[in-house]
């Protein structure tokens, strides 16, 4: 199918897989794209792939690979199993958006917009037709002849989006769309997008640092280090099972203990917790997340203890050191008291203080009891899944 068909019948062919191999990209002596590897399937048209990293981890360098911009030191990258090494950035068929807009100045919304189709030589009247109907997607209905100079910066990159959109492109790729757009008008355009993307059936690989972001936009979340993907899952998936200490640490985990789980007890780095049972706290029942008998990493968030007064005559697990009122509840830091002599004893752990949540507001000093709310941990290093998107 040629180029022109795609447009003069409004056909569209989206990407089935996206799949870097070994990819490298070294600028000077400094590599900041390592062998990486990654399998953005998109089989139905429609997902949002998000890649979510550290501030330097080569999140941009690995999107501009993607469109061609930046020239491989090493690897490859394929669409449909087909190499794009010998394929210049305008005959790739991808749509990109970057951070700031870049649209052109004093041109209007519509010059903007049939940009791409003009390049490809769309006839006039198909353009004025397709340059309607991606504003009417971004919600731009007849803004036509505005010039892009009076946009706002919400509205620019609507603009931006619609350009991209404009030519049908096979694949998306997003590069941190919204983080110029002050809060309010990047919660309301993430909603749109997700929309949007969904609605052009175009599979679009997001570059974000925002974790809410690439948890509400993303089908799947890349995790990305230091030029590699770490791990690739549904975002809830990830943080049920994230791979390593770093991925638990960077999606959020404030504590990370070794536990062994017997019915429902749980003993170790914590000292002895009962587990929250169905309805007493945990929105889950136990047996929602593989918690079974035996040894367990558990990555923790400050939610994932219930902290309450020890009973009189209950010796309990430690005491409060400090405590911060929150909307609802209370954040409490507590004291463990030194236990035991084992691997998962204090003197070997290092573990003194840990991090959870009370619904009283708990006075410095008072003896408390921990309960592991199993609804609201993660279980280290038993990804099943794999590396590639589910
Ligand atoms: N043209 C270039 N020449 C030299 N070094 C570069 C160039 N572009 C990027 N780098 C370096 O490559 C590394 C990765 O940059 P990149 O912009 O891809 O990271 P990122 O994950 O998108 O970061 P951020 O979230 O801060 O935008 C950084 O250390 C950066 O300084």
């Amino acid at each position: 199918m040629s180029r022109h068909d795609v447009h003069t019948h409004g056909e569209h062919r989206a990407a089935d897989t996206l799949a870097l191999r070994e990819v490298t990209v070294a600028y000077g002596d400094t590599v900041v794209l390592d062998h990486l590897d990654l399998v953005v399937p998109a089989r139905s048209g429609r997902s949002i792939t998000v890649l979510l990293g550290p501030s330097g981890c080569g999140k941009s360098t690995l999107i501009r690979a993607v469109a061609g911009l930046e020239p491989l030191t090493g690897g490859t990258i394929t669409v449909d199993g087909a190499d794009l090494s010998s394929i210049p950035v305008h005959r790739r068929d991808f749509g990109v958006v970057f951070q700031d807009h870049q649209l052109f100045a004093g041109r209007s919304v519509f010059d903007n917009v049939a940009y791409g189709l003009r390049m490809r030589r769309v006839p006039r009247a198909e353009i004025a037709a397709r340059v309607a109907e991606v504003l009417d997607l971004v919600k731009l209905s007849g803004r036509e002849r505005d010039s892009v100079q009076n946009l706002s910066g919400g509205q620019a990159q609507r603009v931006a989006l619609a350009r991209a959109l404009a030519p049908r492109p096979r694949l998306l790729l997003l590069d941190e769309p919204l983080s110029s757009l002050d809060r309010r008008l990047r919660e309301e355009l993430a909603e749109d997008l997700a929309e949007i993307i969904a609605a052009a059936r175009t599979p679009a690989v997001m570059v974000t640092h925002d974790h809410d972001e690439a948890a509400a936009l993303g089908d799947a979340v890349a995790v990305m280090r230091e030029g590699r993907i770490e791990q690739v899952g549904a975002p809830s998936r990830l943080w049920r099972s994230p791979r390593n200490d770093w991925v638990a640490r960077f999606l959020g985990a404030t504590d990370i203990v070794d536990v062994e789980v017997s019915g429902p007890r749980v003993c170790g780095d914590l000292g002895d917790l009962s587990v929250l049972a169905a309805g007493e706290g945990g929105t889950l029942t136990r047996t929602d997340i593989a918690l079974t008998d035996g040894p367990h990493r558990l990555a923790l968030r400050p939610e994932s203890l219930v902290v309450e007064a020890a009973r009189p005559g209950e010796p309990g697990a430690g005491e409060v050191v400090a405590s911060v009122s929150l909307p609802g509840r209370h954040r409490v830091r507590v004291r463990l008291d030194a236990t035991g002599t084992g691997t998962h004893s204090q003197a070997a752990t290092g573990l003194r203080e840990l991090r959870g949540v009370s619904a009283a507001d708990l006075a410095v000093g008072t003896r408390v009891r921990l309960r592991l709310d199993p609804a609201a941990v993660a279980l280290v290093g038993e990804d099943q899944g794999g590396g590639a998107v589910a």
